[in-house]
């Protein structure tokens, strides 16, 4: 079994350099994706360019990344993802890309029945739509210009909940397992481009947008995601520079992550013989183990949706339903 293994894995270490290349972020005014830009030009990176609405948070991230590192290029594009056209217009002024990093996203936890159409359609369209804008606006530049010798990268951020659906998720999961199967189908179309796909699952990550999430999210969801452990965005970045560099198609970052991973490994390219031989010898016992978490999971949302009926009540009822039953 690993001789069939090392035949159809060889280890061809495929790497993409960081060094000296133009880098382009979306998302990368605040949050992971600042961590990511930064982390960037630490490593090198000649160029560096976010995309993100808010302009004054974009000049604030480009100041901070001059001021931090030797990079000595940083060009910053105001625009949202759900607008084609200016995302057309941002990636040819931007010039040609190396290194595509697409992470910008939103999240709204909240019981479906209780989310707006209108939110679960905004969720798809950033998170969705906008990485095929992205990723159409720069595809036909990043080919011409990739080889060999200086493979070009598309990183696409998902989430752990990208992974597994997630109670309060239904159309952020939906939204991000969406990015697989671009994911998947994109690494295909671009392998003899010399463009590698690699697909990032982090766990609740503090940024600014994880911080208003906290606030608001449902007790079984905080509950749900603290199964895996919560990063520092750099920590997040860090591993995100390491996996577009190895040429991943799927990147993990924490011990859980690389459990999920050895679950959920469906028909996804792996490069990597050790983990090809860990996915093979381990799908029964993953799956086992996935079973149990969701098990583990059935039981907390209960206990939290007994909680909410509770509170519904009211307290009159509470103390009549003691009378009476004690
Ligand atoms: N934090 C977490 O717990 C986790 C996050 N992720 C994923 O990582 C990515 C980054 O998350 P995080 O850093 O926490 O998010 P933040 O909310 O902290 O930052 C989001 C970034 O995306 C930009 N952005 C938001 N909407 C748009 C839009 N319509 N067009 C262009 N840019 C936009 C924001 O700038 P502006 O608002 O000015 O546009 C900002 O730069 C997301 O894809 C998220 O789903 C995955 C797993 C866990
Ligand atoms: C079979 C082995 C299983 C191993 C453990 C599985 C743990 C799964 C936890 C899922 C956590 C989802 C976090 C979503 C974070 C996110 O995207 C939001 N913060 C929005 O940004």
């Amino acid at each position: 079994l690993p001789a069939a293994v090392f035949h159809l894995v060889p280890p061809r270490p495929a790497s993409v350099p960081i060094k000296g290349r133009h880098v382009f972020v979306t998302g990368g005014s605040y949050g992971i994706g600042l961590a990511i830009a930064k982390r960037a030009a630490a490593e090198g990176a000649a160029k560096v360019s976010l995309l993100a609405r808010g302009l004054d948070k974009l000049e604030a991230a480009r100041e901070e990344i001059l001021r931090d590192t030797s990079c000595r290029e940083v060009a910053i594009f105001s625009v949202d993802v759900r607008e084609e056209g200016a995302v057309k217009r941002a990636v040819e002024a931007a010039g040609p890309i190396d290194v595509l990093i697409c992470n910008h996203g939103v999240f709204f936890p909240i019981e479906l029945e209780n989310q707006d159409t209108e939110e679960i359609k905004l969720t798809l369209d950033v998170n969705l739509m906008g990485n095929f804008h992205l990723i159409k606006a720069a595809l036909p530049t990043m080919k011409a210009g990739a080889s060999a010798s200086a493979p070009r990268s598309i990183a696409i951020i998902s989430s752990q909940a990208g992974q597994v659906g997630i109670y309060g998720y239904a159309a952020y999961s939906a939204s991000k397992f969406a990015l697989r199967g671009l994911a998947e189908s994109l690494q295909q179309e671009l392998i003899g481009h010399n463009v590698h796909v690699s697909l990032v699952f982090p766990p609740d990550t503090e940024t600014p947008g994880f911080a208003e999430e906290v606030k608001r999210r449902p007790e079984a969801t905080a509950a749900i995601a603290s199964s895996s452990g919560a990063m520092t965005a750099a920590a997040v970045a860090e591993k995100v520079l390491r996996g577009i560099k190895a040429a991943a198609f799927t990147v993990t970052c924490n011990f859980e992550g690389v459990m999920l991973s050895l679950a959920t490994a469906g028909m996804s390219s792996q490069r990597s013989w050790a983990m090809a031989l860990a996915e093979i010898l381990g799908s029964g016992f993953m799956r086992f183990l996935g079973i149990y978490y969701q098990y583990s999971w059935y039981r907390t949302i209960a206990r939290c949706q007994g909680k909410q009926k509770n509170k519904k009540r009211g307290p009159i009822y509470k103390g009549l339903s003691y009378v009476i039953f004690n």
